[in-house]
Formats: structure tokens, C-alpha cells, sequence
């Protein structure tokens, strides 16, 4: 998640309006309330960001931890998400200074302008415009995978991709799946298969992205019935071949997106007890249009799902934004959410050898989903 608002792009702001945003400040720094609605009131700039630290109204009134300067702020049109120069939003700051109060009222704000965008299905801050394979699936589907172990001795299967990074043209190495994920994917198939009374017998499983086989390999010591993967990438297909994976008890190959396997109409009414999600390149939009099937796809109130919790794990408060966001459609499909934090910093700390970082937390949200009894 991209900060939504870089309000120095825009032209330069008119000499009254810098006036104003000192006066705001200054309120701000100096802990006044009564003078902090005056400039705002009088049209001082809630969404302007000081070129020398990137810091707007509201990273001043977090760092204050003031809850009404900061609301009067939200509502004068401070950026929820605008990153500083050191890449920090208000919410950082309020959780550096532990200002809880604050820090939800931002992350409130974040959620509810999140839940409005999707609403009106615009451009939001969890979709990114970016045409090339890290985020754009004909783009990713068209492109070579290497299969690989890293300079650190992790498996990866990576895409690289063109990018402008630091004002130089080069490719970037992205990793499409990388072991480091491992302990994610063990807590996931832990967590899907205790919910199932009898040990499972007759399990049916679907797998929708198959990436390194982590979690498949997971699922097959389950014994399933059934193990369903759907996979689109001949690269990755070409790897599930090579490695036996057609021969496995109870697996069957589906090849081709989610999108076309599940949407076509051919096995219309089929039904899996546990189902999980971890695709690559796709937006948020397309886990949601996913979240849209489940009531249909899971078999049963038993059944269980879950997803590679990834979108705005660069940012705390992206992160959470983004896992409430989904808890919220979910819940109106009729699914409830339950989270479980794992802990992930020393994997993630050892993982990006020449990988661009796409995770930056120390812990997981991991959802367990199911379908609310009727
Ligand atoms: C992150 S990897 C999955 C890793 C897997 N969970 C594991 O444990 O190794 C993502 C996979 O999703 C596949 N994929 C991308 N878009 C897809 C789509 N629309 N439908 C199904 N699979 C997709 C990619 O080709 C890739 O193999």
C-alpha cells in the first residue's frame, strides 16, 4: 500500500496557505487546541506535508497524542497514510509513542476511507498500478520463474522485473514464493486441520497457487481424498510435472487461473472441507471477487479457509488496515474471521538476499475463517 496522497506533487502551494500550515503547526507543536481548530477553520492545509521532514498536520498532532487535535485534523483532511521522508505515517508515530487512542483513531480513518473507495470501486490505496509481472498477472503469466536457492541457502522461486530503483534501469529479482514462508504455511495447515472433527477422513483440499509446493506437500501428508491445486504458470506447471506432482494420491491439477477453473460453470457444486488462497501478482480486488465464492466452495460450517495474509505488510498500520478491511467483507459474506499472530522476524530478518522485501513485520496475521453457522 502506496502512501494515497503525495501533496507536494501537486502545484506549489500559494504563499497564504504555507502561512497557514506554519500556523497549524506551530498550534500543534505547542499542544493548543483552541488555536489548532483556529487554523484549521480558517482553511490551513491538513493534507500538506513539510518538504524538509514530510511530516503533515497529523504526524504533528500524533506526535502531540492529543485524540481531539488529532480527529479535528482527520476531519480538516489529514492524509491517514501520507509517509514522511523516513517512510512513517501519523499511525508509526502514535505507536512509537504508544498513543493507542490515537493510533486506532487513524487507523479508523484509514479503514473507513479504504471501505468507502471499494465501495465506490475506485482506485484505492491497496491497488497498485504497476504493469509489470510483480503486479500484473498477464504480465507475471508470460514471464520466465527461476527455481533456485539463494546466496543464503533458501529455495526461491523468483521473477524479475524491470524497475527504476535508486534513478537506475535494472531488473529486480522478486520472489514469487521463498522458503523463508514456511513456518507461515506449517501454522496455516495446522490451524485448517484441527477444526476438523474425526481426523479429517474424506478430506477434500484446494490449493489455489502452487508456488514452491510448501503448502501442498503440507497438505498431502493430511492423506487427503481429494487434493485439488489450480495453477495457471507453465514455468510452475512444467516444475509440478517434473517433480511428480500429477502421481500424488488424491491430486489433481486444475491448470489455469482461479479465475477461469472456478468461474467457468465446469464443476459447478463442487465443495472442499479446507481451502486456501496465495496467489501472485493479483490486488486486493481479486482475493476479494475470491472471498465472493467461498460461501458456494466450502462444504460445510466445518470447513476452513485461508489466505497469504501479504497486502501492506510493509506498514503496521497498512497492515492492519488491510487485514480489518478483508475481516469486513468476509464477515459480509457470512464468514468470520479468527486471527492468529505468528511470530516472524527472524525468518523475515535472514530472507531478502537479493530479493526485493515484500514483508517487513514481525508478525503474522494469519486468518481462520469459516462460515457462520446459519
Ligand atoms: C506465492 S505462490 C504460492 C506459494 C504456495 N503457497 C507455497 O506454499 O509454495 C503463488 C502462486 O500462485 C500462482 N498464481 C498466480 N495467479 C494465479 C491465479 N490467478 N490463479 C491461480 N494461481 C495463480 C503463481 O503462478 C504461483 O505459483
Amino acid at each position: 500500500m502506496a502512501s494515497q496522497h503525495d501533496a507536494n506533487d501537486d502545484d506549489a502551494l500559494p504563499p497564504e496557505l504555507i502561512t497557514t500550515f506554519n500556523e497549524l503547526k506551530s498550534s500543534l507543536l505547542s499542544h493548543s487546541l483552541p488555536s489548532t481548530l483556529t487554523a484549521l477553520k480558517a482553511g490551513a492545509p491538513a493534507w500538506y506535508q513539510d518538504p524538509e521532514s514530510g511530516w503533515g498536520a497529523l504526524h504533528y498532532a500524533a506526535e502531540w497524542g492529543d485524540e481531539a487535535a488529532v480527529k479535528a485534523v482527520l476531519d480538516a483532511g489529514g492524509v491517514w497514510n501520507a509517509l514522511d521522508n523516513l517512510g512513517n505515517t501519523a499511525a508509526d508515530i502514535a505507536i512509537s509513542r504508544n498513543e493507542q487512542g490515537v493510533y486506532e483513531l487513524i487507523r479508523d480513518a484509514g479503514l473507513r476511507s479504504e471501505l468507502l473507495l471499494h465501495l465506490l470501486a475506485q482506485h484505492s490505496a491497496l491497488t497498485v498500478a504497476d504493469p509489470t509481472p510483480a503486479a500484473n498477472i498477464d504480465s507475471f503469466l508470460s514471464s520466465h520463474l527461476v527455481f533456485h536457492t539463494d546466496g543464503d541457502g533458501q529455495e526461491v522461486c523468483s521473477v524479475y522485473v524491470p524497475s527504476s530503483e535508486e534513478g537506475e534501469e535494472k531488473q529486480v529479482e522478486v520472489g514469487v514464493m521463498m522458503a523463508w514462508e514456511r513456518v507461515i504455511m506449517q501454522e496455516t495447515v495446522d490451524l485448517l486441520s484441527s477444526s476438523l472433527l474425526g481426523g479429517g477422513k474424506d478430506l477434500r483440499v484446494l490449493n489455489v497457487g502452487f508456488g514452491l509446493g510448501i503448502i501442498d506437500t503440507l497438505f498431502q501428508s493430511l492423506s487427503p481424498v481429494k487434493h485439488t491445486i489450480i495453477e495457471p504458470h507453465p514455468d510452475v506447471l512444467a516444475h509440478m510435472e517434473k517433480t511428480g506432482w500429477a502421481n500424488k494420491p488424491g491430486v489433481e491439477i486444475r491448470r489455469g487461473k482461479w479465475q477461469d477453473v472456478l468461474l467457468q460453470g465446469e464443476g459447478e457444486g463442487e465443495k472442499w472441507d479446507i481451502v486456501y488462497f496465495d496467489t501472485f501478482s493479483e490486488h486486493y480486488s481479486d482475493l476479494r471477487q475470491f472471498f465472493a465464492l467461498l460461501p458456494k466452495i466450502l462444504s460445510g460450517p466445518r470447513a476452513r479457509f485461508s489466505f497469504f495474509n501479504g497486502l501492506g505488510a510493509t506498514n503496521a498500520v497498512f497492515y492492519d488496515v488491510a487485514s480489518r478491511l478483508a475481516e469486513i467483507h468476509l464477515l459480509k459474506l457470512g464468514l468470520s474471521t479468527h486471527w492468529v499472530q505468528v511470530w516472524v522476524k527472524a525468518d523475515v530478518l535472514e530472507a531478502w538476499y537479493d530479493s526485493r522485501q515484500y514483508f517487513k513485520l514481525e508478525w503474522y496475521k494469519l486468518p481462520i475463517c469459516s462460515l457462520r453457522a446459519a
